[in-house]
């Protein structure tokens, strides 16, 4: 199945070994969403997303993924609502992809994998006055995934696309400003699921809450063709690799209930 090949496709890459010890490990990312399991809530308020595109900063290639960056030293880009409590800061987004169109995303909803998963990073700045705190807290972090599908080009995601030949390598920075974030997200984000999960990437903490939205984005298959042509490896290693398939493999539910805002 096209799963099986996508978990081939990260098995080749050392980056993607699962470590031994989860801290916790009963609430791991990402995970398949089965839709008949979730349970509505109609608790769960719409989400209101206020961000400020003064507040970009620059783009950075981490070796996992790019990062976009923003100044969160202030409320000015802010979540809350949804099954928030608090008021959340937009501190990065960042994008999981495959090597090909077949698979990329990290969650998946009923089995059915995207080419490409878009993550908004926020930290609970009511509670915690710095992401590192924020980090290790229980429910610290907020995490909006949405969904990217191959159609028509993302005029807003242009401007991002050109700015990433000049973060090819692991390491490089760009300065990248006036970008305002809320252009990724789909017309509808009153429609999503929300688990109680971790960050996919080390330190795999279990300090996020989900957000994964129901509609997706469409972009084209060359504005996704970008993002790989990026590299894992820094401009001074002899041997480059294309920085693709940056997923984790999906972990158990354990358990967990996923809630829907909507029937
Ligand atoms: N894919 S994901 O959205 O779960 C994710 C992984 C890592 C981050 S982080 O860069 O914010 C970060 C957070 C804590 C420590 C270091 C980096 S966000
Ligand atoms: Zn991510």
């Amino acid at each position: 199945s096209t799963h099986e090949a996508a978990l081939c496709a990260i098995k080749l890459h050392p980056m993607w070994q699962e470590p031994l010890a989860i801290p916790g490990g009963d609430r791991q990312s990402p995970i398949d969403i089965v839709v008949r399991k979730s349970v509505f809530d109609p608790q769960l308020r719409p989400l209101k997303v206020q961000y400020e595109p003064r507040t970009c900063q620059q783009i950075w290639n981490n070796g996992y993924s790019f990062l976009v960056e923003y100044d969160d030293t202030t409320d000015k880009s802010t979540l809350k609502g949804g099954p928030l409590e608090d008021q959340f800061r937009l501190c990065q987004f960042h994008f999981h992809w495959g090597e090909n169109n077949a698979w990329g995303s990290e969650h998946s909803i009923d089995r059915r994998l995207y080419p490409a998963e878009l993550h908004l990073v926020h930290w609970n700045s009511d509670k915690y006055s710095l992401f590192e705190e924020a980090v290790i807290e229980e429910n610290g972090l907020a995490v909006i995934a949405v969904f990217l599908k191959i159609g028509k080009r993302h005029e807003g995601l242009q401007k991002l696309v050109d700015a990433l030949p000049a973060v090819r390598h692991k390491d490089s920075v760009v300065e990248f400003t006036k970008f305002d974030a809320a252009c990724l997200l789909p017309e509808n984000i009153d429609d999503y699921w929300t688990y109680a999960g971790s960050l996919t990437t080390p330190p795999l903490t279990e300090a996020v809450t989900w957000i994964v939205m129901k509609r997706h984005i469409e972009v084209s298959h060359d504005q996704l063709a970008v993002f790989r042509s990026l590299l894992f490896t820094s401009a001074e290693e002899q041997v480059q690799r294309s920085m693709v398939n940056n997923f984790r493999v999906q972990q158990a539910v354990k358990g967990r209930t996923v809630r829907s805002s909507f029937t």
